[in-house]
């Protein structure tokens, strides 16, 4: 069994937990009453590449990567950097994460915050609306093409951004037909874990005009945004760098200015 697998497995037995104890219905109900969800498009759209900034302890590639006690001072910190949205780890077993990690950070920010997790059903869809998300991975490795349409048409029909995840061609092809509009290319690879960081450049092409860019995973400081502006990137997905640098608004802060830099206006 591959990773991904592997990974879904324990997602699909916390899940029954979870669903054990909240109904569908009390979900739903709960999503009526949360704020509205925030739009991430415009601010993906305009000029500079974003920067999706990550809540992450641990990663299955590297193990423990920071405590993160307190993953709403981390968000805010992120925030006055100027990230442009938040990403959480929700998945508990290999990343550390957990709901009430998207709710502290929810609630100390004002900016886009994205549910990242192995979302395979459409209760984690409400979870996440639930509990003040404003985007949701959809991972299409993890996903029959009947499940991404579902879960694409279900999270936008709640408000959700969803965040289409893929790792070649043919999931950028599926991910297209299925009706993303917000897709991302993961430069590591799910079966051996390691990043390629020409992954981007090399799949960007595939992805038609219109539809938006985000560079996932590996991205270790200012020249890497650089080089992946160049290939077309309109957004940048960082974790680990910014949990393990120094100082995370800094760190934040350094990736935008990199990504506004004038040389990259032609493009
Ligand atoms: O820590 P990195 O290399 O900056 O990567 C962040 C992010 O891309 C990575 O956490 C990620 C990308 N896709 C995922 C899917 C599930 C869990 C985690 C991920």
């Amino acid at each position: 069994m591959g990773v991904l697998d592997t990974i879904v497995d324990g997602v699909r037995q916390d899940l029954a937990d979870r669903q054990a104890a909240v109904s569908l219905d009390r979900l739903k109900e709960r999503v009526l009453h949360v704020d509205p969800a925030l739009d991430p498009m415009p601010r993906f759209r305009a000029p500079g590449v974003s920067v999706i900034a990550e809540v992450k302890r641990s990663s299955p590639s590297k193990g423990a990567l920071a405590d993160i006690p307190d993953p709403a001072a981390l968000a805010a910190a992120y925030a006055s950097g100027g990230a442009a949205a938040i990403s959480v780890l929700t998945e508990r077993r290999r990343f550390g994460g957990s709901l009430e990690d998207l709710v502290n950070v929810r609630m100390a920010v004002d900016i886009p915050v994205l549910r990242k997790d192995f979302i395979v059903t459409a209760y984690q869809l409400f979870e996440a609306r639930a509990n003040g998300a404003d985007l949701a991975l959809l991972i299409v490795a993890a996903l029959s093409d009947f499940e991404l349409v579902s879960l694409i048409e279900r999270a936008e029909s709640i408000g959700l951004t969803p965040l289409v995840e893929t790792h070649t061609e043919e999931e950028i092809d599926r991910a297209v037909a299925a009706g993303a509009k917000l897709i991302g290319v993961n430069a590591r690879n799910l079966q051996t874990l390691e990043v390629d960081p020409g992954t981007f450049a090399r799949l960007a092409p595939r992805i038609p005009d219109g539809i938006v860019k985000v560079a996932e995973s590996g991205v270790k400081g200012p020249h890497d945004v650089i080089e992946l502006a160049r290939s077309g990137a309109d957004v940048v997905l960082v974790g680990e760098a910014l949990v393990t640098g120094r100082d995370p608004r800094l760190g934040v802060a350094d990736l935008v200015s990199a990504g506004a830099h004038p040389a990259l206006a032609h493009r």
